[in-house]
């Protein structure tokens, strides 16, 4: 794990846009397409504001979040109406943006479809993870009903999950998934983080659903 302290949540945000706006051009100069994967959550907004406006062929670049919750688009709680007043606007408009929420009753009757409609764009060029207090990642929630399948090397690539922790019934991304992207970034902000991130070093993905990417991916931390 690459462990990375930045004097304030700015110097975070420009930082770590700037690493991955570079590691996605770096990948179109010898590819023709590139696939972004992004937290939802509330810590990611100033990463986004600023990953908006980087100069990057933005119509190659595929985007999609590492989970939904099961709620409409506008809703205020939806990852997606985050991502497009933040991520999806400005140069990066441009994006083709891959949906979590197809609007079916039940995630688990979205989950097929979207495998389709990603394996394409797999494996991901840059993941960027959130991380919750208790340890969760994406949807992967410590006690969540079928973590332990979602952690599994021969997981599907989405699940549903419903967990005590999510107010809501979720799709996630599943480890598989996220943990062959070729470049990992975790985005944690405050001491409480800090400390659950320091926990999960030393506990089971199973206790710590985050701790099953740790060793690939960069952190990126500031008080
Ligand atoms: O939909 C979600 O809730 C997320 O994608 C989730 O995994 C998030 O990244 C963490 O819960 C951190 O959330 P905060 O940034 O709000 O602390």
């Amino acid at each position: 794990m690459d462990f990375k302290e930045y004097p304030d949540r700015e110097m975070l945000a420009l930082s770590l846009a700037d690493r991955i706006s570079s590691q996605l051009g770096q990948h179109l100069r010898s590819a023709d397409t590139a696939s972004l994967c992004v937290p939802g959550g509330t810590s990611p907004v100033q990463v986004f504001d600023t990953l908006s406006g980087a100069d990057l062929d933005w119509d190659r670049v595929t985007v999609f979040l590492g989970d939904e919750r099961w709620v409409d688009g506008e809703h205020k709680r939806s990852n997606s109406r985050l991502l497009r007043r933040h991520l999806l606007r400005d140069r990066a408009a441009a994006a083709n943006y891959i949906d979590l929420y197809t609007g079916d009753a039940q995630p688990e009757d979205a989950t097929e479809g979207l495998a389709e409609a990603l394996a394409p764009h797999l494996p991901v060029t840059v993941a960027l993870l959130g991380m919750g207090n208790d340890m969760h990642t994406a949807s992967l929630f410590p006690g969540g009903d079928r973590l332990a399948e979602a952690l599994a090397n021969d997981a599907p690539p989405l699940m549903a999950i419903r967990a005590d922790g999510a107010e809501e019934p979720r799709i996630t991304l599943t480890r598989p998934i996220l943990s062959q992207a070729i470049h990992i970034h975790l985005l944690i902000m405050g001491p409480e983080k800090r400390e659950a991130l320091e926990q999960a070093q030393k506990l089971d993905p199973i206790e710590a659903p985050i701790r099953a990417f740790l060793d690939a991916a960069t952190v990126h931390w500031a008080e």
